[in-house]
C-alpha cells in the first residue's frame, strides 16, 4: 500500500475494515487499510464494492465485521459493537446529489454542517458562491454534485464514502467535476472509500487502489503500480492503461503543454496546470505503438526510449508488453504478430510511441 508521492498523507484517520459477508453463492471477504487521501475500490461488476460501501456506511449487517476509524469501532461483530449510519461521522455522496429538494443551496449545505468547518472556504474551494440561492433542480448534475461534495465536506466527517459519484454524468460534466474531487482528496483530512468502474478515475484521484474481484482484495498498491499491472484488467482490455508521473515544464504557442516525465520530454494538449506542477498522466495501452529502432521521420511526438519487462498474451490476437522507461511503467497493446516481429522479450530494447492527441484531457490529474 502506498501513498502517492508529494500527496500529504497527515490528518491521521486511518480506516481499517475487515468484512465478510455471503449473499447466496456471492461470498465478500475483504480486509484492507486506507489512510487519508482517496481510497479507489476498483473491480468489475458484481465484485462487492457497493457492498464494501454499504457495510461500512451502516446500511448493511454484514456477517462478520470489524471496521475501525483509528480508535473509534463502527462496528465489531464479535464484541457485538454496531454503530448506527448516523453516529459513524460520514460524509456520503452518491451517484446523484440527491440534495433537498425544497432548500436552497445554502441551506443545503448548513444542513449538516458542523460549527468547526467554513461554509464560505468550501464555497470557494468549489466556485458554488453563485448557486447559494438556488435550488437544487435549478442545477446542472455536475453543480449538484460539486454542491453534494461541500455538504459532504461540511459535515466535518471522519470518512468520505463516495459511490460511483461520477456515472450518472456526461464525459464534459465528467471532466468538469474531476479537479474538484481532486481538490477534496488534497483538503479533506480523512479518508475517501471511493467506487468507480472507471481506469481514468483510478489515475487521477486514487492515492491507494484496492482490487476486488468476485469478494476478494486481489491487489492493492498506488495507481501506477495497479494501473501498470497486466494482470489487473476490470475495466476490460480496452480499458488497460498505465499512469505516469511527470512536471509540467512549460507552455508553448503552438498550444501544447511540455511536461518533464524523468527527464523524457512529453508533449500533451495544452493544460491550464502552471510550470513545476505535478501531474499524472494515464496512457491507454491501445495508443502506444512500439518500435525496436528509434522513429525518425514520424508524426508523433512523444518518443520512450525502454526495455521490455514482460509480455502478456491475451485470449485473442493481442499481448500486452509491459515497457520499463525513464518515466515509468508503460503498457502497450500490440498484435501478437507484431510481437512476433519485432521479436520482443524481456530485456529487448525498444521505443514507444504516444500520439500526443491520444491523451485524453480527462486523463491528465495533478498531483
Ligand atoms: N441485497 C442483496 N441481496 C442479494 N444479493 C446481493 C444483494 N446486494 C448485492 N448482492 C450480490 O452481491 C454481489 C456483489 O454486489 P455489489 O453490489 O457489492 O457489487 P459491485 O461491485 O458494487 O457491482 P456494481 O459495480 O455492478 O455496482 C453481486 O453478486 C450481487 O448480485
Amino acid at each position: 500500500m502506498g501513498v502517492a508521492p508529494g500527496r500529504r498523507a497527515g490528518g491521521g484517520v486511518m480506516l481499517n475494515l475487515r468484512l465478510k459477508h455471503a449473499f447466496g453463492r456471492f461470498r465478500l471477504d475483504a480486509e484492507f487499510t486506507a489512510p487519508a487521501g482517496v481510497t479507489v475500490l476498483f473491480g468489475r461488476s458484481g465484485s462487492g464494492k457497493s457492498t464494501i460501501l454499504k457495510a461500512t456506511a451502516g446500511l448493511l449487517r454484514p456477517d462478520e465485521a470489524r471496521v475501525t476509524l483509528n480508535d473509534r469501532t463502527l462496528c465489531d461483530t464479535a464484541k457485538g459493537v454496531w454503530l448506527p449510519p448516523h453516529k459513524r461521522g460520514l460524509g456520503v455522496i452518491f451517484q446523484e446529489g440527491r440534495l433537498f429538494p425544497h432548500l436552497t443551496v445554502r441551506q443545503n449545505l448548513l444542513y449538516s454542517r458542523r460549527k468547526a468547518s467554513s461554509l464560505s472556504r468550501v464555497v470557494e474551494m468549489l466556485g458554488i458562491g453563485d448557486l447559494l440561492d438556488r435550488r437544487p433542480r435549478a442545477l446542472s448534475g455536475g453543480e449538484q454534485q460539486r454542491v453534494a461534495i461541500g455538504r459532504a465536506l461540511l459535515s466535518d466527517p471522519q470518512l468520505i464514502l463516495a459511490d460511483e459519484p461520477l456515472a450518472a454524468l456526461d464525459e464534459p460534466r465528467k471532466a468538469e467535476i474531476l479537479p474538484y474531487f481532486e481538490r477534496l482528496r488534497d483538503e479533506a483530512r480523512c479518508p475517501i472509500l471511493y467506487v468507480t468502474h472507471s481506469p481514468a478515475e483510478v489515475a487521477r484521484l486514487a492515492t491507494t487502489v484496492v482490487v476486488l474481484d468476485a469478494g476478494k482484495v486481489t491487489r492493492q498498491g498506488t495507481p501506477a503500480d495497479v494501473l501498470g499491472d497486466p494482470d489487473v484488467v476490470p475495466a476490460g482490455i480496452r480499458g488497460v492503461g498505465a499512469v505516469l508521473e511527470a512536471t509540467v515544464a512549460r507552455h508553448h504557442d503552438d498550444g501544447l503543454t511540455e511536461l518533464d516525465a524523468g527527464g523524457v520530454p512529453l508533449f500533451l494538449p495544452r493544460t491550464d496546470a502552471a510550470p513545476g506542477t505535478r501531474t499524472r498522466i494515464r496512457i491507454a495501452a491501445q495508443e502506444v505503438i512500439l518500435s525496436r529502432e528509434r522513429p525518425v521521420g514520424l508524426s508523433a511526438l512523444n518518443i520512450l526510449p525502454g526495455t521490455v519487462a514482460s509480455l502478456r498474451a491475451g485470449d485473442g490476437p493481442g499481448t500486452l508488453v509491459v515497457v520499463d522507461t525513464p518515466a515509468g511503467r508503460l503498457l502497450a497493446r500490440v498484435t501478437r504478430r507484431s510481437a512476433e516481429a519485432l521479436q520482443l522479450a524481456p530485456g529487448v530494447a525498444c521505443h514507444a510511441v504516444v500520439k500526443t492527441v491520444a491523451i485524453a484531457r480527462q486523463d491528465i490529474g495533478q498531483g
